[in-house]
């Protein structure tokens, strides 16, 4: 693995990445770039590699060859391979959020202070920490709920807390593996509302490992991943994320243009 820091504007940069498991290839050489504040949608069959991709980009796997390198909003680029494992685990404290399927959020701890615990980490006292998630309860339409714990919230609800938790640090990238996969279609929408507009107003750049078009077609940009090779590429043609990207029949009333937006990028 080289030790170049490959810096440049871009958020996120990842060249050659390899992983194997044992006999499988799971990445093949895969190249990927994130502009600040972008959002990029990966998509691809059962298998694929999806899910291994997010965790090299986030610094959670270590590829067997290939290189990260991410470039927080201030501050040098960081060579994620050049770290040690601590130090890695900081830079995804600091610098990265993370919304998984299930929200993975704490059932013992309310939802403030699931949301506050990350700021907490980070060396904040209780009273700032909860002061800051208050407010980012609030960004996510869940005032009056900060008491409760996640066995007492909705689906849609667990899955606004994890966003509000992901974005409390400020990070430069966030990482979403199927956030509405355990939802109905219509919160599974406001949802990806929600996380794709908070990341965007937040500044941050926004990837998300989903089999669902209908969630892909709220980034701006979207690959398609198979046996660990990125296969297509494609960018909207209008440039934009979000509501406009929503497939008719999403959520009732609801007019929207499909993936017609969708234009080949090569
Ligand atoms: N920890 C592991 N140990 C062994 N093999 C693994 C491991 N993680 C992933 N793999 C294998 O690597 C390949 C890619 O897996 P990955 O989870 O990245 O695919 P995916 O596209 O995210 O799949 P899915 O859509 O089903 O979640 C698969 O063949 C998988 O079985």
């Amino acid at each position: 693995m080289t030790t170049t820091p490959l810096a440049g504007p871009d958020r996120l940069t990842a060249r050659g990445l390899v992983k194997r498991f044992g006999e499988t290839v799971a990445l093949a050489g895969v190249d990927v770039s994130l502009a600040p504040g972008e959002s990029l949608s990966v998509m691809g069959p059962s298998g694929s590699g999806k899910s291994t991709l997010l965790h090299c980009l986030a610094g959670i796997l270590q590829p067997d060859a290939g290189d990260v390198v991410l470039q927080p909003a201030d501050g040098s680029p960081l060579d994620l391979g050049s770290l040690g494992e601590r130090r890695r685990s900081l830079v995804r404290r600091q610098h990265l959020g993370f919304v998984f399927q299930f929200g993975q959020l704490l059932s013992e701890l309310t939802a403030l202070e699931n949301v506050a615990l990350p700021s907490m980490l980070l060396g904040a006292s209780r009273d700032d920490a909860e002061l800051t998630a208050s407010g980012w309860l609030g960004r996510l339409g869940l005032d009056g709920m900060g008491d409760r714990r996640p066995g007492e919230l909705s689906g849609g609800q667990a899955q606004r807390v994890a966003v509000a938790r992901a974005l409390v640090t400020r990070p430069a990238v966030v990482f979403a593996d199927e956030p509405t996969g355990a939802l109905d279609q219509a919160t599974g929408y406001e949802v990806m509302r929600l996380l794709t507009e908070t990341t965007r107003a937040a500044g941050a750049s926004l990837v998300v490992v989903t089999h669902d078009a209908d969630v892909a077609a709220w980034c701006e940009r979207r690959i398609t991943v198979r046996d660990g090779l990125v296969v297509d590429e494609a960018r909207r043609a209008d440039g934009t994320a979000g509501a406009a990207t929503v497939p008719a029949g999403a959520v009732p009333g609801v007019a929207a243009d499909g993936l017609d937006g969708w234009a080949g990028a090569r």
